[in-house]
């Protein structure tokens, strides 16, 4: 049988030692299938940010097994293109050499990161802006150098953690849009953290509700909104269903399991 794309099964995480040790993780277990695009969403503390991170290669854990397409995860790789909230480009890289470098590091040669860095320069609509430096774009530009960064190496799956957090709203329904075109043409998969319900039941295939104490899933939903999607749908019965019952799982998960069982 083909293993799924991502696979996370019996994941524990703790942080510190001894009377200090904090569980953050308990028994996750996840698959996303190819293409699938999964949103995790929770209550803050709830460890999404954590367990995206174990995924990135950033972190480690203390039990678990996590690997894509049946090979272990054990490090960061160019199999996974993160983009986080905080813009991380290089400032005195211009947004063309911010993606060159990342393929430089990937062993192409100078002719070929130029090529590639274009062409998702392109594909993010950023063309006209390749030779301007970070501090010349946009919270939005400089999201989508990110994510074009992200792409240019051809990563199995994208790990994007609140990447439209920091921009205002319509410049994050753009990247939502954007996103979404990217995807479509692309059919990558994607792990997607967010605080913004609506946002993940648009974008998304499958929603994940973590809970905290410690941080565990408490709930999944299935997102059966036909694609592609337009803004409209926001306002369909079936999409404001589905948002409220995803607002109800997440408060139940912010309280913690011996409260919940109180009442
Ligand atoms: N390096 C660390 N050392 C100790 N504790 C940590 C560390 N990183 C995270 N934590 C703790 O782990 C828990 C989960 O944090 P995490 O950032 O993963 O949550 P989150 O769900 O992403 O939160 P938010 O939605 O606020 O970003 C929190 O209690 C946090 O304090």
């Amino acid at each position: 049988m083909t293993p799924p794309k991502l696979r996370i099964a019996g994941l524990h995480k703790s942080f510190g030692t001894g009377e200090r040790r904090t569980e953050v993780l308990r028994d996750i277990n996840l698959d996303l299938a190819d293409n699938e695009f999964v949103s995790l969403v929770g209550t803050s503390g709830c460890g999404k940010s954590t367990l995206l991170s174990i995924v990135a290669g950033l972190q480690d854990f203390d039990a678990g097994d996590l690997s894509i397409d049946g090979a272990p995860i054990l490090q960061p790789g160019l199999d996974r293109g993160v983009v986080f909230q905080s813009y991380t480009l290089l400032p005195w890289l211009t947004a063309r050499q911010n993606i060159e470098f990342a393929l430089k590091a990937a062993g192409y040669d100078r002719a070929t990161c130029r090529r590639i860095a274009l062409e998702h320069l392109d594909l993010v609509k950023l063309s006209h802006s390749a030779d301007r430096y970070p501090s010349e774009l946009s919270g939005g530009m400089k999201q989508r150098v990110a994510i074009a960064r992200a792409l240019s190496y051809r990563p199995k799956m994208l790990l994007m953690d609140e990447p439209f957090g920091a921009l205002d709203a319509l410049t994050r329904h753009q990247m939502q849009e954007l996103l979404t075109q990217i995807w479509e043409e692309h059919r990558l998969t994607v792990l997607f953290v967010t605080h913004d319900v609506e946002e993940a039941v648009y974008l998304s295939d499958r929603i994940v509700v973590m809970g905290i104490g410690p941080g565990r899933i408490t709930q999944t939903f299935n997102v059966d909104i036909e694609r592609p999607r337009r803004e409209e749908v926001m306002e369909s019965p079936a999409f404001m269903d589905l948002q409220r019952g995803v607002h109800k799982a997440i408060r139940e998960g912010s309280k913690r399991p011996e409260m919940a069982l109180a009442g």
